[in-house]
């Protein structure tokens, strides 16, 4: 009885202010895990005499991510370092009438909407005592017999699609459900989720973690489990929030990738550096921040050729099964060259507008890249790539993600001649390859409640432009988006959007 009020059943549509403490000391488990009976009885009687006002629109956004060191390793223990990127997703979550007992997923950017009757939905088997889980919990593993309860849900999702890409949408739709009935009830308000992303898909870039990251943490916030992000939030809560946004984050990508390691959704639930590592996938993994991560000069070019993260996995586990001796050493060698770049650039004086500090990080990245090689995970492409910045002797070539495809990262020496960049660009361009401009070591998720964004223009003094699904879907390509709703709105931080600080 007093979970069911700790997970926001009844109690959901109250005002939201900016930000809710669900009790007065930083720690929401003791009145949210039932512990505090008397507060919840109170809590209970007020929820019932109170109309329930609709929640506003909000917003969410969690940065994409490279991994600079150490990826398909840590799928197997070993550890690796990530960063964020600039390139981010952004999730409109909008709460409708109270009649309406609809849920929508609405991801135009690979051309998915779906609804669903939230009354329709098996939520007995999920509450089911043997099954229920709480936002507080650490699921890690996917549970078939609750995949299969979802199962005649996605019967009907994108019938008329062909088989490949409306496996991606059952996929997208089954991973959604399974996070919503694991956390909500029967009586969550009708909703919609739209979502839009300036992460290419499926390119190594964490598009999918992304998806994930939002969306864990827009169901734990209408549930009332977090009581952030604000300015004065102290760290020690930011994190567990953080933490609690990630585990979740994590259900969402297993059902998508089914064994990921973890360090995609880590690093864009926290943003900024992580050095990460997965032991024990019974226990959560060990997250270091790397919060003097420095500002490497890397190109980011995207082969645009797709991969699947899952596929490449799978292929690694396979040439394991095959040689586990050898290709233990080879992942036993990746964790080594992690471990070296973590020495390195936490040295005092690593610097890198430093020729011999970026000269020995690129030797790191290039012997990496060679052990990625020797699973079989890199790709013609992504060597055309590196042939070519070799060859006009530019910088140090990686892979970055699961492979097989994606992106390619390359640290650039200092003082390049500008005409061998230019030369190299009119190639990759030539060759149908894309380069990004991102930057490293950005923001985690954040939040924009209620979806009003302030532009410093005259409209600010009438409370600023509300964000809806209209002018949400009709923002043009990235651009649109950022503009729109961007955490940097085209330079600068924007105001609205708020962080969990976990810093210090
Ligand atoms: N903008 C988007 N809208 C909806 N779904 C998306 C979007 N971007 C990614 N996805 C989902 O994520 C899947 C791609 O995930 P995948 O892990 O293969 O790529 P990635 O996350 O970009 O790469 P990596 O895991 O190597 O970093 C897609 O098949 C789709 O289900
Ligand atoms: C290939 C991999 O190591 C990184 C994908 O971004 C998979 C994972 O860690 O889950």
């Amino acid at each position: 009885m007093t979970q069911r009020v700790s997970n926001g059943v009844g109690g959901l549509a109250h005002e939201q202010p900016d930000h809710v403490h669900l009790n007065g000391n930083g720690n929401s488990n003791s009145v949210a895990n039932g512990t505090n009976g008397g507060v919840l009885t109170v809590r209970r009687k007020m929820d019932r005499k109170k109309s329930s006002p609709m929640m506003p629109a909000f917003m969410v956004s969690a940065p994409g991510k490279v991994i600079v060191f150490g990826e398909h390793a840590v799928v197997h223990g070993k550890a690796a370092i990530a960063a964020a990127i600039s390139l981010r997703s952004y999730l409109l979550v909008t709460t409708l009438s109270k009649s309406k007992r609809t849920v929508t997923l609405r991801f135009p950017d690979i051309d998915f909407n779906h609804t669903w009757n939230i009354d329709d939905l098996p939520w007995s088997t999920f509450s089911h005592p043997s099954k229920k889980k709480y936002y507080y919990d650490l699921v890690t593993t996917v549970d078939p017999e609750l995949v299969a309860a979802i199962q005649p849900f996605l019967a009907d999702v994108s019938p008329h699609k062909d088989s490949h890409e409306r496996k991606v949408h059952q996929n997208s739709a089954g991973s959604f459900l399974y996070m919503f009935l694991s956390l909500g009830s029967q009586s969550f308000p009708g909703c919609q989720y739209t979502l839009r992303s300036t992460i290419p898909i499926g390119a190594g870039l964490g598009s999918s973690a992304t998806i994930a990251v939002c969306l864990s943490a827009a169901l734990l916030l209408q549930l009332r489990t977090l009581s952030g992000p604000h300015p004065d939030q102290p760290p020690d809560e930011a994190r567990l929030q953080i933490e609690r946004i990630n585990r979740w984050a994590f259900v969402y990508e297993m059902f998508i990738h089914g064994n990921p390691s973890g360090v995609d959704n880590t690093v864009s639930t926290q943003g900024k550096a992580v050095m990460f590592q997965r032991k024990d996938y019974g226990m959560p993994p060990s997250v270091r921040p790397l919060w003097d991560f420095p500002e490497l000069p890397l190109l980011l070019v995207n082969t645009k050729t797709a991969k699947s993260t899952q596929h490449e996995v799978a292929k690694v586990a396979r040439l394991k099964n095959t040689h586990p001796k050898l290709v233990g050493s080879i992942l036993d060698a990746i964790d080594k060259v992690t471990e070296s770049s973590h020495e390195l650039i936490e040295e005092q004086d690593f610097d890198t507008e430093n020729e011999e500090c970026l000269r020995r990080v690129g030797e790191l990245m290039t012997i990496n890249h060679g052990l990625l090689v020797s699973l079989g995970v890199s790709h013609p492409r992504l060597e055309r790539v590196r042939e070519l910045v070799d060859h006009e002797g530019i910088g140090w070539t990686k892979l970055t993600g699961a492979g097989g495809g994606g992106c390619s990262i390359t640290l650039l020496r200092p003082d390049v001649p500008r005409k061998k960049l230019d030369r190299l660009e009119e190639q990759l361009e030539e060759e149908g390859y894309q380069k990004f401009e991102t930057t490293l070591g950005g923001d985690g998720v954040g939040v924009l409640w209620p979806a009003v964004i302030r532009n410093g223009m005259d409209e600010d003094e009438e409370g600023g432009m509300e964000i809806d699904l209209e002018n949400f879907l009709k923002a043009e390509g990235n651009e649109g988006v950022e503009k729109l709703v961007g955490v940097h709105g085209g330079g600068g931080e924007r105001e609205g959007w708020k962080f969990w600080r976990v810093e210090s």
